[in-house]
């Protein structure tokens, strides 16, 4: 399987009422999905519920199970990387607090993680000299890359990516999209949301609608 979201419905519970309704999507394990829609319609709500991060109002989230895998089934790539970086930690803690979660600490320990993170390095294209700056002494383009790292060096099954190139360079923007490509074609199942069509079309083995799944 994958990823699958059955009829999902929420909203924030104000007078602008449902966000989602009713919402149904499955990405395949091998496959990346487009989730295309205009800013505002509800991508980033139901990528966050896909995450996790969000319970919905009704609906259900299946993943695939794993259970060998442990809890890291899923990766996810933030819109926004400097709203979602802590602004504390190191790159390299940044990338590496996934493992060290894992591994039931909530202490960063990127000297014990240093080949996974050599290789998350390598696979997302960050520089490794970056990685003993915080995230104020890096550009966006350098902070979205380590998140790409941090999303990939727990060998996710699923990834959820919301807009993850909203205001990066086209280079950052080619090597976020091949980074999940080449994902995808290692077998795990990827989810990215994006209001530009275009770059969805290039990149994805399907695009769909926001407003195709069952209503926004
Ligand atoms: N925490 C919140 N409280 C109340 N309303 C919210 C909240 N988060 C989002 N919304 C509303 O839900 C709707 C969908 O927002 P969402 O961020 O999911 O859209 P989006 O398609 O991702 O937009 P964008 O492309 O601009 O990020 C919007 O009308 C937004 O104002």
């Amino acid at each position: 399987m994958g990823l699958a979201l059955r009829n999902i419905t929420h909203n924030y519970g104000d007078a602008a009422g449902n966000v989602l309704h009713n919402v149904s999507l499955e990405v395949l394990s091998g496959q990346m999905l487009g989730l295309a829609a205009p800013s505002g319609a509800g991508k980033s709500t139901l990528l966050s519920i896909a995450a996790g991060l969000t319970i919905p109002v009704s609906g259900e989230v299946q993943v695939d199970a794993a259970a060998e895998r442990g809890a890291l089934t899923i990766g996810y790539l933030p819109q926004s990387p400097r709203a979602y970086a802590d602004p504390r930690l190191t790159l390299a803690a940044t990338i590496t607090a996934p493992l060290s979660f894992a591994q039931g600490s909530l202490r960063p320990r990127p000297k014990r993680f240093s080949r996974q993170l050599a290789t998350a390095c390598a696979q997302a294209e960050l520089d490794p000299r970056l990685l003993g700056r915080k995230p104020d002494e890096v550009s966006d383009g350098q902070l979205q890359r380590a998140l790409m790292a941090r999303t990939l060096i727990t060998d996710p099954l699923v990834v959820i990516a919301d807009e993850p190139t909203a205001q990066l360079d086209y280079e950052t923007t080619k090597m976020i999209f091949s980074t999940l490509c080449r994902r995808a074609e290692q077998g795990a199942a990827v989810l990215v949301a994006s209001h530009d069509v275009d770059t969805l079309q290039e990149y994805c083995t399907s695009v769909v609608g926001l407003d195709q799944l069952g209503g926004s």
